[in-house]
């Protein structure tokens, strides 16, 4: 097998290189996928797994239509660019997703055919990107919550703020599961291994939470007091804050669909624990 990761710089991108050693490792400077010339360009030969983890991933900034070219551009063209050389070249093409893609009020878990209403810039680019994706015979398309990799990332923040003596304003009423950008990379070699197409949920497992709940497990392992982070709704947290992008209140992806093909992922709090016990001082 031939693999090519996209976004290899990013916290996906770098656990899948992780995870598929062998792939060739591309990112922005290699190939700019906002540039079909380039993309149309590049040597594919020989290459039979896309793993496209590139994104514009800046929820907020994408709402500002200075940026909304851009956010195109990468979300939906470039996606489309990567179905076609993967239809050319008789490829599978790995993609993933988001559960910005659906609107979060229903109760309960979401499972992958949930009526698609996205409340952002981000959200429709995604959705977008997707339904190319999914026109595809040979695609996986994962969608994924709340990711902790390499990089920049909530509970890295959160780290920092206790670590600097913030007590921090988190949300309380936005629900989810984190997903460790390694589990994601698991779940694609094992989906890749079973080589069915198709549209997968896919976090870490383990009770549902609020960012509140997760900022209090990260200040308890810093040494703070959980009390330290100060829980406040979503009302709260936004007003006066201009340019924010809507969030859905449920981010809670219905797992069934993954375990059925035997992947178990992670509880979310043991992965985590494993993480904060990584992070440095
Ligand atoms: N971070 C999160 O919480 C979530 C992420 N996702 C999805 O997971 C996937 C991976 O996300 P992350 O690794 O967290 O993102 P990231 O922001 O860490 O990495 C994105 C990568 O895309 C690359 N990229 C951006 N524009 C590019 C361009 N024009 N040409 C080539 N490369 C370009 C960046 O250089 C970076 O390496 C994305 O599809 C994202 O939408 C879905 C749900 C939640």
């Amino acid at each position: 097998m031939t693999a090519v990761v996209l976004g290899a710089r990013g916290q996906v991108g770098r656990a899948l290189t992780r995870r598929f050693p062998d792939a060739r490792a591309l990112d922005r400077t290699a190939l700019d996928l906002t540039d079909p010339a380039a993309v149309a360009g590049h040597d594919w030969t020989g290459v039979d797994l896309l793993l496209n983890a590139a994104a514009y991933t800046q929820v907020d900034a994408a709402q500002d239509p200075a940026n909304r070219h851009l956010v195109q551009a990468v979300n939906v063209e470039a996606v489309g660019a990567l179905a076609g050389v993967a239809r050319d070249r008789g490829a599978t093409l790995v993609h993933f997703s988001s559960e910005y893609v659906f609107d979060g009020r229903a109760r309960g878990p979401i499972p992958e055919d949930a009526p698609v209403r996205p409340l952002s810039v981000y959200g429709q680019s995604k959705a977008d990107g997707d339904r190319l994706v999914t026109a595809l015979d040979r695609h996986l398309l994962l969608r994924t919550t709340w990711v902790v990799g390499e990089g920049r990332n909530f509970v890295r923040t959160m780290a920092d703020l206790a670590d600097r003596g913030v007590s921090p304003a988190v949300v309380d009423d936005q629900v989810g599961r984190l997903t460790f950008a390694e589990d994601l990379a698991a779940a694609v070699a094992h989906l890749v291994e079973r080589g069915e197409p198709g549209t997968y949920n896919c976090t870490c497992g383990g009770e549902p939470a609020s960012w509140a709940d997760v900022a209090e497990v990260v200040f308890a392992a810093r040494g703070r007091d959980p009390r330290d982070v100060r829980r406040v709704s979503t009302a709260e947290y936004t007003a006066g804050r201009a340019g924010l992008a809507p969030r859905p209140p449920n981010s809670v992806l219905d797992l069934v669909r993954l375990e059925a093909t035997g992947f178990r992922p992670r509880d979310w709090r043991t992965a985590l624990d494993a993480y904060l016990a990584s992070l440095p001082r």
